[in-house]
């Protein structure tokens, strides 16, 4: 516990505490009154809605805005303590910005001469599965190799807290699996922690090992994965057994042809279930549908 800040956790286990959250903009409330906790050795996934706030959670984490309410992002406090925290948090915006002049080779250089825990052998084995060479300048790049360079940058770099904001927006998939498959085999340990923003959930869900839903400002579902398999269920409903399905309660119902409804429960035990239909853990893209609907209303 921290004197100063009585209720966020400030204990290694946790990486990232927030409490009480709050961002203004002028004309919006960007984050409402909102709490979380990040701890150690996780993958979470913050995933919402254009607009929910996810950008705006990360910057206040990184120092890069004021806020308030009360953070601690490894212990520290990144309104006062960022540079300190920079040493052991990297960070990946959602706008990759190189020079446009640098050559591969230089922007290696570069990193590795001001980031004591740049890797450049392992910064070599990410570009090595692209099309980059090292005399290439940026300006010869299309957008998605530029994403990679930035990606290899820093994904070489050991850092305690990786932030990774839409990190493979512009990417193709061939890529993109192979970036979320080497950031678990090459990067990720028990001592680390990434943090996702995305909105291809379903490319990201099998890696990660936690996920919070974000809407309006506020974290609206913050759960370990295996305890949203044990908690939602969705079921393949056969008409016949459509008004015993809804007596339930689903969170939400969508019909498929032949007369079948796929509905979605939350906190239904599974047992109880069965009897209606085929049941199986929903996919987190339906799960995020089923709890943002209404968002755009
Ligand atoms: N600099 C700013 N000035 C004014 N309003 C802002 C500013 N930055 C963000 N906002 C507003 O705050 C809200 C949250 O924005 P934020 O960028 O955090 O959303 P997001 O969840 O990252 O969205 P997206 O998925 O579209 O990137 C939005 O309504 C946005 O218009």
């Amino acid at each position: 516990m921290n004197a100063a800040n009585p209720s966020v956790s400030t204990t290694s286990d946790v990486v990232v505490s927030a409490r009480n959250l709050r961002k203004a903009y002028k004309n919006k409330v960007a984050l409402d009154d909102t709490a979380f906790d990040i701890p150690t050795g996780r993958i979470v996934g913050l995933i919402g809605p254009n607009g929910a706030g996810k950008t705006t959670a990360l910057k206040a984490m990184l120092g890069l805005i004021p806020f308030e309410g009360r953070m601690s992002v490894l212990g520290r406090d990144p309104r006062t303590e960022r540079d300190e925290l920079m040493q052991e948090v990297c960070f990946i915006a959602d706008v990759a910005v190189l020079p446009r002049w640098i050559r591969v080779e230089e922007a290696i250089e570069f990193v590795a001469g001001v980031h004591p825990r740049f890797d450049r052998a392992r910064c070599q084995r990410f570009l090595a599965g692209t099309q980059l060479k090292p005399r290439m300048r940026v300006r010869e790049l299309s957008k998605g190799m530029i994403v990679q360079l930035h990606l290899a940058l820093v994904m070489a770099i050991d850092a305690r807290l990786l932030v990774l904001d839409e990190p493979t927006l512009g990417l193709d998939i061939l890529y993109r699996k192979q970036f979320y498959q080497r950031l678990l085999e090459d990067y990720f340990d028990e001592n680390k922690t990434i943090l996702i923003t995305t909105h291809q959930v379903e490319e990201v869900e099998h890696i990660l090992t936690d996920v919070m839903f974000i809407r309006d400002g506020k974290i609206v579902l913050n759960s370990e994965m295996d305890a949203v398999g044990e908690r939602f269920t969705e079921v393949l409903v056969n008409a016949d057994q459509a008004d015993n399905a809804r007596a339930l309660k689903p969170l939400d119902e969508r019909s498929l042809p032949f007369g079948k409804t796929v509905m979605l429960f939350d906190g239904v035990p599974r047992g109880q279930l069965t009897q209606l239909g085929e049941t199986r853990t929903p996919g987190l893209a339906d799960l995020f549908v089923a709890t943002m609907k209404g968002t755009y209303a």
